[in-house]
């Protein structure tokens, strides 16, 4: 029986590696070393092996040598053995053992026939040796031009990666190959192709989770080379141990597949049905493999990154351009050449300020070249036109482009469209200072100009006029002919005023009817003849539609530094002028006086106190009796409102009771005295003056409340009182301001049984036509009539004609203010059925009023 053994890797044992003829069996328990001090390194062949000579035993069951395995040889009945070495490039690698079944077999003949032999199989392994390095540097050749072809080619890179695992099969006969890819970002593993794994197994590798373990993902996660020999019996391969068995899937070795700068990008890993060990020749493909896939995958992906990149760039919403050091541009993406209106074949080649528009400052561009010129970035504005004209805003950063050395070769200039975002920004810096509906100045606007111009004024010690304009009943034309129409005339009436004035003077509007203006340099007498050409302008009629409308304003004026030092005290002033223009009359101008302010602080004093005047119980009601002239009965008694204030000592209704209107205080302040008076009245009625009738004054503001008539009844009934003992003094200018809403009050009120009387009848300019229609049943002669009748003809006549009228009319009159017998005398002639007024009584406190009227009707 012939063998060969060869050297181990751990360079102890000669293992037989191939024998021929009968009784090999022997060879599966033989333990052959090399080693001096072993026990079993002084047989033949570890002799031969290390001391490169041939060993003869003609003996084999007396030979010193073979003492360790003489009772194995002899069941094989060896006799005699020999063994040579054999070598690789002049090195011992093994033996040559032929054992022998006769002692001296090997003569002469036969040794020297062997040490031929030996020659032979040196040759051989040489020549095998040569042939193996030559078969592999075949390999490792045909491996680098694929590779390198594949990596040139424009594949993408999963068939790449396809190809390169199929022909990794193909020069590793048996195997099956996969590429596994390190997807950082979620710490997982990606398949990049085995095409020839089981479906399920790849299904397991795809996205599996970088957790210790066997295999590829070792060799991932550790970046080194895994290798395993029996996956079976692998410790490392836990949980995919079984799995690899049911796949059929016995041996594997990956490598790691790392970039130029060591990263991990994935691992190639080769399989094999069966426990297997790779050889020197394997490993060494697997590693020129990962060296051209790490070049494959890097250059994929920084194309698909340089893709991105270019498409992000061509795609941007923002125009991008790169020019040469001279500004030439070089490059120009599809928005920049959307935005300035040309076509990219027009735009490469020339500058940037193909597309200016002339408006951008000089000191931009300079101060843009200066930051580039010192190597740094620059951020601006540049307001260019498009290549129809149109003009746009473009907010422009501009950077050098520099080269690794650090040398600027290029600008980019990234230039982002902002004309929408600085159009908005317009609009709201205008709805913050401009009134919307007519463009002027609002109140911020008017504040910030009104502070420089009185700063200015204070410098050039100069005038400055201050105007509040309000418009007459201008609630009437809103609420009769609509808003639409309303604000139509505000624009109109907002140019007519602007015409009039100068450009430095400020026009401007805070709401509603209401406009104030800023007149640097006017005086008062220039601020009166500007409001006289402002009223002529406001006068115009107004052709608004269908519409002819005369609108009226009044005016009020008050003048730096006379009339106030700030802004806030001109405008206080100004509005208090104007109120006093309103109260004139309305339809002018007053420019502000001291008296006005004084007025101004009592009408708030007033104000202030009347709010409380009420609840601290300073209200009283006094009555003034009214006299039959024809029988000379009391028939009647005024109600009169008293104030008595702490402080301010008693205060005329003729100065409260406008400041309870304005104020709207009237409604609750008239409700009050209309209760009471009707309560006293009920209690004279008790007490047997059952015929007495009690007249309560009804302001504008209580009459022109629709509430009214309910309110009336439910304090009559209240009170229980009869209604037809309850007379609501009105006065004819109230009812002749809106005499259509008067006459369906009274209507109202009448229905209910209360009687309506015409106060201050005289001063209202009633017309006759709508007389007729009041549903009242009196006149009340004003005083200021009654007052010259024994002196002035007129005032008689006019007292005359009211009294002839009211018959014609089926109307009672009374007179007031009658202070005299003559005065009575001539009233009573001219038919006038009742009088009041000093001359009788002035108005009394409820108990003085019961005592007069008992003593009247005793006398
Ligand atoms: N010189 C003179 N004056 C006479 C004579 N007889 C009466 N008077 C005064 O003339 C005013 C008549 O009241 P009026 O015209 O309704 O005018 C009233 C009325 O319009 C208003 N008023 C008074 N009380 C009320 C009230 O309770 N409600 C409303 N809405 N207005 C009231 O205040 C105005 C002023 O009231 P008073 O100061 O009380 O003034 C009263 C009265 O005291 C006279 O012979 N000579």
């Amino acid at each position: 029986m012939a063998f060969i053994t060869l050297l181990d890797g751990d360079r102890q044992n000669l293992i037989p590696v191939t024998c021929y003829g009968s009784g090999t069996e022997y060879l599966e328990h033989l333990h052959i070393s090399v080693e001096e001090n072993s026990s079993h390194g002084h047989g033949p062949s570890g002799i031969a092996f290390r001391e490169d000579r041939p060993f003869w035993c003609q003996d084999f069951q007396q030979n010193p040598a073979t003492l360790p395995w003489r009772s194995l040889a002899s069941r094989f009945g060896w006799q005699a053995c020999a063994a040579l070495p054999l070598h690789k490039n002049g090195a011992v690698i093994g033996t040559l053992n032929l054992n022998a079944d006769a002692i001296n077999a090997f003569d002469d003949i036969a040794q020297n026939l062997l040490c031929q032999l030996t020659i032979d199989i040196d040759h051989a392994l040489a020549r095998f040796e040569l042939e193996s390095e030559r078969r592999q540097s075949l390999k490792m050749k045909t491996l680098r031009v694929f590779m390198l072809e594949l990596i040139t080619s424009e594949l993408p890179l999963p068939d790449i990666l396809v190809n390169v695992v199929r022909q990794f099969e193909q020069l590793i006969p048996g195997s099956m190959c996969s590429i596994m890819l390190h997807d950082k970002d979620n710490k997982r593993l990606r398949l990049g192709a085995a095409p020839s794994l089981p479906t399920s197994y790849i299904t397991t590798l795809d996205c599996m989770p970088l957790s210790p373990d066997g295999g590829c993902v070792n060799a991932v996660i550790n970046g080194v080379r895994t290798i395993a020999t029996d996956i079976a019996n692998d410790p490392n391969w836990g949980k995919f141990r079984q799995q690899a068995k049911e796949m059929g899937i016995g041996a594997c070795c990956s490598e790691p597949i790392f970039s130029a700068s060591a990263q991990i990008l994935g691992a190639l890993t080769v399989y094999h049905r069966e426990p297997f060990q790779p050889s020197e020749s394997d490993l060494q493909l697997l590693e020129t493999a990962t060296h051209f896939l790490a070049i494959a995958i890097e250059r994929k992906q920084s194309e698909v990154f340089m893709r991105k990149l270019s498409q992000a760039v061509e795609q941007s919403s923002n125009a991008i351009i790169i020019t040469d050091l001279n500004g030439t541009i070089e490059y120009a993406n599809t928005t920049f050449s959307t935005n300035t209106g040309y076509a990219l074949h027009d735009i490469i080649g020339k500058k940037p300020n193909m597309h200016k528009s002339g408006k951008t400052s000089r000191a931009t561009y300079a101060d843009m070249w200066a930051h580039l010129g010192r190597g740094e970035s620059w951020q601006g504005e540049f307001i260019n036109r498009r290549h129809n004209g149109e003009e746009r805003i473009d907010l422009v950063r501009v950077s050098p482009v520099r080269e690794a050395d650090g040398r600027i070769t290029h600008y980019l200039a990234i230039e982002e469209d902002i004309t929408n975002q600085k159009n908005a920004q317009a609009r709201i810096e205008s709805l913050a200072h401009f009134d919307v509906l007519t463009g002027l100045p609002n109140r911020a606007l008017l504040d910030e100009r009104a502070q420089r111009a009185l700063r200015l004024a204070e410098e050039d010690q100069a005038t400055l006029a201050v105007m509040f304009l309000d418009l007459d009943h201008f609630k009437n034309i809103n609420d009769t002919l609509g808003h639409n129409l309303g604000d139509t005339l505000l624009v109109e009436l907002a140019q007519r005023l602007r015409a009039v004035l100068r450009r430095d003077d400020t026009l401007s509007r805070l709401g509603g009817d209401e406009f104030v203006l800023l007149l640097p340099g006017a005086n008062r007498e220039s601020a009166k003849k500007i409001a006289q050409e402002l009223m002529r302008a406001i006068n115009e009629p107004y052709r608004i539609g269908s519409h002819e409308l005369n609108v009226m304003a009044s005016i009020g004026i008050a003048v730096y530094p006379a009339d106030g030092m700030d802004f806030e005290t001109l405008c206080k002033n100004a509005d208090v002028a104007m109120y006093r223009a309103k109260q004139e009359g309305r339809n002018a101008y007053r420019s502000f006086t001291q008296e006005m302010q004084a007025y101004s602080t009592r009408y708030l004093q007033v104000l202030n106190a009347l709010r409380q005047a009420i609840a601290q119980e300073q209200l009283h009601v006094h009555y003034q009796p009214q006299i039959s002239l024809i029988s000379g009965d009391v028939i009647g008694a005024e109600a009169l409102l008293r104030w008595h204030h702490p402080e301010l000592g008693n205060i005329s209704p003729a100065e409260f009771i406008p400041i309870a209107e304005e104020s709207g205080l009237i409604l609750q302040i008239g409700e009050w005295v209309l209760r009471v008076a009707v309560a006293q009245a009920k209690k004279w009625h008790q007490l047997g003056l059952d015929k007495l009738i009690i007249a309560v004054n009804l302001s504008a503001v209580q009459f022109r409340h629709a509430g009214l008539p309910n309110l009336v009844m439910q304090i009559l009934k209240e009170e229980d009182f009869p209604p037809q003992y309850l007379e609501l003094e009105l006065t004819e200018g109230v009812a002749m301001h809106d005499p259509q809403g008067a006459i369906a009050m009274m209507n109202s009120l009448h229905e209910r049984g209360v009687r309506m009387s015409i106060d201050d009848f005289g001063t209202g300019y009633s017309s006759l036509s709508y007389l007729k229609q009041f549903k009242a049943y009196k006149l009340k002669i004003d005083q200021s009539f009654v007052r010259d009748i024994s002196t002035d003809a007129e005032d008689k006549a006019i007292v005359s004609a009211i009294i002839g009228m009211a018959k014609n009319l089926g109307l009672q009159t009374i007179a007031e203010g009658v202070e005299t017998a003559e005065q009575q005398a001539f009233l009573r002639e001219e038919g006038c059925h009742e009088a009041q007024g000093y001359h009788y009584s002035k108005p009394l406190p409820a108990a003085d009023f019961e005592t007069f009227i008992l003593g009247a009707s005793a006398a």
